[in-house]
């Protein structure tokens, strides 16, 4: 959980990228021929360049929500607007490319090159070979790959979170506005995975899409989302919120079990280091107490603590000791008081 934003920092992450659109389900409902009901009836605006998490048990409806936003299934009603435009008015080839989509297993073309396989969208759009190739190699420089190694090697020559990388980069070859992601990094390991994750959200800083992703994990949630759906069965929007608010103020006995006894540990990542928490540091010999700065996040400032074996931590800000801040303070804090909105 190192590296999970503070809420503050969730809600500013930079400005969206020229090309990020907003994208506003409104209303949407799935019910497939046979007469299961995916989705019940789910309105959800989404921002552009707004990092939103899917989230609920399974079957409850992510990907068919996620897969009505670039048309491989049609709502049954309802509608989706990608920056005011009625997604159900656009040829869905053209709508897919401008929508990048990764997908667990990534489905990347065994038998073309990484290079090929990243320039699949510019081809289909009629860009000259130059312009093709400059690209991918830029996008894979961009997803920490070296064109000069990987652009020459096939899918099967690269391990799974590298392919996984070279989904990405794929996705966003052509500058989409949109980019959609079906449990992209669940197919790698934990470790791979968490590593994935913090380039993701770098990635992320930089090319600041509107992304819509969805997985089963909480943790990954709260890591990349600016903002959380919860959903359970038949698409229902639980609560739909910042990962500190979620994790806060479940707003319903669902969302509560859903987030788990362990949210007290979850919570402190998302909440910063603030000074109102922190003891003078004046006669205290403070030279050999681990440091954190102002805003990182009350889990690693434990963690900190609790590596070095020491009772506080010194607190940072431009460098200068600003207070102390004990391991007893972060295990009792006084968040607000829960609201049951259920
Ligand atoms: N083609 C289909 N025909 C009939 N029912 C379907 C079809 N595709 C999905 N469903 C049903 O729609 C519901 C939602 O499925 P969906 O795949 O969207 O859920 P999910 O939340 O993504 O699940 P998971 O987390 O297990 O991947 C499920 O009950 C599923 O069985």
């Amino acid at each position: 959980m190192d590296v999970t934003p503070d809420a503050g920092a969730a809600a500013d992450r930079g400005t969206p990228s020229p090309a990020a659109a907003p994208i506003t389900l409104e209303r949407i409902r799935k019910q497939y021929p046979d007469g299961t009901v995916a989705v019940t009836e789910l309105s959800l605006p989404i921002r552009a360049g707004e990092l939103v998490v899917l989230i609920g048990p399974s079957g409850c409806g992510k990907s068919t929500v996620l897969r009505m936003i670039n048309r491989l299934i049609e709502p049954t009603s309802g509608r989706i607007l990608l920056d005011d435009e009625d997604v159900t008015a656009v040829d869905p080839v053209q709508l897919r490319r401008r929508m990048g989509y990764v997908i667990q297993n990534v489905g990347l073309f065994p038998h073309q090159t990484i290079r090929t396989n990243v320039g699949t969208v510019p081809r289909l759009l009629g860009w000259s070979s130059a312009r093709i190739r400059s690209r991918a190699d830029e996008l894979l420089e961009l997803v920490g790959l070296d064109p000069g190694t990987f652009g020459r090697r096939y899918p099967h020559e690269l391990s799974g979170g590298q392919r996984q990388r070279v989904g990405v980069a794929r996705a966003l070859a052509a500058d989409p506005v949109v980019l959609l992601m079906d449990e992209p990094f669940s197919a790698v390991d934990p470790i791979a995975r968490t590593r994935l994750q913090e380039e993701f959200l770098r990635l992320q800083a930089e090319v600041r899409k509107t992304i819509v992703l969805v997985t089963h994990d909480l943790d990954e949630a709260v890591r990349l989302g600016d903002r959380i759906a919860v959903l359970s069965q038949g698409g229902k929007l639980e609560q739909y919120d910042t990962p500190a608010k979620l994790l806060g103020e479940p707003a319903s006995k669902f969302v509560r079990e859903f987030v788990g006894a362990d949210r007290g540990i979850r919570r402190l990542a998302v909440t910063p280091v603030s000074r109102e928490l922190l003891d003078p540091v004046e006669g205290v010999d403070a030279e050999k107490l681990p440091t954190v700065t102002v805003g990182s996040s009350l889990y690693d400032a434990l963690a900190a603590m609790l590596v070095t074996n020491a009772d506080h931590a010194r607190v940072l800000h431009d460098g200068q000791s600003v207070g102390l801040l004990s391991r007893h303070r972060v295990l009792s804090i006084d968040y607000p008081a829960e609201t049951d909105r259920a």
